[in-house]
């Protein structure tokens, strides 16, 4: 069994980096450590990961471990560093996913300068997340290549730099939710013409994931798959002109603007 792996945090996030990357084999479960308060938190996360360690508190967990996931809310974190920083040891490496909290800050709060940020997101239990990391020039290159091999176990990874998360966060961090939307609406459509709801469901979850391949393995601009699919006269320009007119493009634009002001907010 290697070094322990801790997570601060045993949430939606937490569970979907430590699910995905068990299910590639990038973490062992029997090296894992949560640390959550509630009884229900903890028994949630026993009943999940049976070989994982589960304990009550980020103190308990910090000497346990050699490498820190803080998977809490920005503003739990920012409550518990004052309880944290002081069992700070420097061989130990701390990996933030929480929105809004800078290097800068984590550095300075954790009085470590072995911090690596990281926005990830919810499809990485499914193996197709997006990662950002983002961290300063004279963090070990091991450790980077450590956070980007488990990131990479679980989706794509970019490398950023810190200004950049607030965007990141508000395209691919808070995206699934817009794309979630998304598929229940043309889902909703499908229902209104005639179609059962799982018929209709899956046909547009399976049409965006197409899609999505399309931009990724083809490499083409986004509007040149588009017109691919348009035929003069057709159908779906005739969707386009509507959905042009009810300011979809924009809708979205403004949605990832909205994002990352409240990321900014936030910090
Ligand atoms: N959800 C998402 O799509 C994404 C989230 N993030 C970031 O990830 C972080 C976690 O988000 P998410 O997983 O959604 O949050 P959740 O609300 O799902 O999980 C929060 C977790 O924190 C635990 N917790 C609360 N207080 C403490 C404490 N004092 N010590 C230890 N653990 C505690 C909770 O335990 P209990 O249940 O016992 O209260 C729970 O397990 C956030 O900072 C968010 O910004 C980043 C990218 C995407
Ligand atoms: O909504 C949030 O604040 C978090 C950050 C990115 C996704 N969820």
């Amino acid at each position: 069994m290697g070094p322990k792996v801790g997570f601060i945090g045993g949430g939606q996030m937490a569970k979907a980096l430590a699910g995905g990357a068990l299910a590639k084999g990038a973490l062992q479960e029997e090296s894992l450590v949560f640390a959550v308060p509630s009884a229900k938190g903890q028994e949630a996360l026993r009943t999940r990961f049976p070989a994982a360690t589960v304990v009550g508190s980020g103190e308990e967990l910090m000497p346990l471990c050699q490498s820190i996931v803080l998977a809490v809310k920005p503003h739990v974190l920012r409550s518990l560093f004052a309880s944290l920083k002081p069992l700070v040891k420097p061989e130990q490496l701390f990996v933030s996913i929480a929105s809004g909290i800078s290097l800068a800050n984590l550095k300075d709060a954790l009085g470590t300068d072995r911090v690596i940020r990281v926005m990830p997101n919810t499809p990485s239990l499914v193996g197709t997340g997006a990662s950002a990391v983002a961290a300063d020039s004279d963090i070990a290159a091991d450790d980077i290549a450590w956070v980007t091999t488990l990131l990479e176990s679980v989706g794509i990874v970019e490398r950023i730099p810190d200004s950049q998360m607030h965007a990141v966060t508000a395209v691919s961090g808070s995206g699934p939710a817009y794309v979630y939307l998304m598929i229940e609406a043309m889902s909703d459509g499908g229902v209104a013409q005639g179609l059962p709801r799982q018929v209709a469901t899956r046909m547009a979850a399976q049409t965006l994931l197409g899609a999505a391949q399309m931009v990724l393995q083809t490499e083409l601009h986004p509007g040149v798959l588009k017109d691919q699919v348009t035929s003069p006269g057709g159908t779906t320009i005739a969707a386009i002109r509507s959905l042009e007119s009810a300011g979809f493009r924009s809708a979205l634009i403004e949605a990832v603007a909205a994002a990352a002001q409240r990321s900014q907010e936030l910090a």
